[in-house]
């Protein structure tokens, strides 16, 4: 399939509130949605969303960049077998973002067939987050007897395991608790905290160290099961394993692309480790590319895919049948910001 042109939108959607990310605060998550063009008619998407405090780049860094390398790709127009086999950054002259490769290699695998394939509402792993009182009463809506997953390491330490410890006496003794504390606890904090709740009732702790390095001690000492998220995020993006490490936590938006994203979760699964895919709140559209990946991935886990109720239903519903209009839009919420045709 040969390429012939490409047309970048800028969606914006509004959050049903305010989130709170590593000191920025959102109302609208905002991002890029790229539309490659086929000659043949076909069109391919994918979505380019850096995240405020998570993301490498800004929003502005990858718009520059997106724009080089659609220009680099549309002079080579038989280009797509080599992004789908070895990553978008292998056609361009330099590393590329994650967001960026996340675009072009969506966009990419979309032409080529994938993401129709599509669960309508994936299954997915229940996200809590916010003050002790409100993950209560999320928790209290929620069947108990599977996994969910609940933010850490932003109360007081003592408050975290008094509202670990109470799901734990509330909760089936089916569930399993993922947490999450983005390296935000000094070693002895977390170490207190592995102490203080049950491990047994913990699917595993994501990133508890500020010191991420000193991970493989923490496991030593406690024997707490552990996962990776950011350390699959450094411009390398390789892991080890060490005593303790029993999942990976994948997010392609942050992590290098889905080509990479691919790249880790075979070497994860080889390693046995279990493997879940997760989203940086991501649109609709990067959802379901996310939802296609873990359902052929990962079939046996539920991925980290609740960023998605982030978002009203009614802006879901009405940026889905936008997309589906997408060649005329001009709507504040997916608008046409830039436009490119190959020059031959
Ligand atoms: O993984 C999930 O279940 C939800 C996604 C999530 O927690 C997240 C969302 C945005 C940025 C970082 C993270 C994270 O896992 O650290
Ligand atoms: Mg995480």
């Amino acid at each position: 399939m040969l390429l012939e042109s490409a047309t970048i939108y800028r969606f914006r959607l509004p959050l049903r509130q305010p989130l709170s990310l590593k000191g920025h605060r959102l109302e609208t998550r905002q991002g890029l949605i790229l539309q490659l063009n086929a000659r043949n008619g076909q069109l391919g998407f994918g979505e380019c969303s850096p995240l405020p405090g998570f993301s490498y780049e800004s929003l502005d860094d990858a718009f520059r960049q997106l724009k080089g390398a659609i220009s680099v790709l549309l002079s080579q127009p038989d280009c797509l077998d080599s992004i789908i086999q070895s990553g978008a950054g292998c056609c361009t002259d330099r590393m590329l973002f994650s967001s960026v490769a996340c675009a072009v290699e969506g966009a990419a695998l979309n032409l080529a067939g994938r993401f129709y394939a599509v669960p309508t509402t994936p299954a997915v792993c229940p996200l809590l987050m916010g003050t002790p009182d409100e993950v209560l009463a999320q928790f209290a809506r929620l069947p108990n007897d599977s996994e969910m997953k609940v933010k850490v390491g932003r109360a007081r330490l003592d408050d975290d395991i008094a509202v670990v410890n109470t799901l734990c006496e509330q909760g089936s003794p089916l569930l399993r608790i993922r947490l999450d504390a983005n390296r935000q606890w000094a070693f002895a904090d977390a170490a207190r905290f592995c102490r203080s709740v049950n491990a047994e009732r913990i699917a595993f702790l994501e990133e508890p160290l500020a010191d991420y390095q000193r991970l493989p001690e923490l496991g030593d000492l406690t024997h707490f099961p552990l996962a990776l998220d950011e350390s699959l995020q450094m411009p390398d993006g390789d892991f080890s394993l060490f005593p303790g490490l029993v999942a990976v936590v994948i997010k392609p938006m942050l992590a290098g692309g889905l080509v990479k994203a691919h790249e880790l979760i075979r070497k994860a699964r080889s390693a046995s480790l279990r493997v879940i895919v997760s989203a940086s709140y991501e649109s609709p559209l990067g959802i379901r590319q996310l939802a296609c990946l873990a359902q052929n991935e990962t079939p046996n886990e539920l991925p980290g895919l609740d960023t998605i109720s982030a978002f009203c239903t009614s802006s879901v519903e009405r940026f889905e049948g936008l997309l589906l209009t997408a060649f005329s839009q001009q709507d504040p919420m997916l608008e046409e910001v830039w436009r490119y045709t190959a020059a031959h």
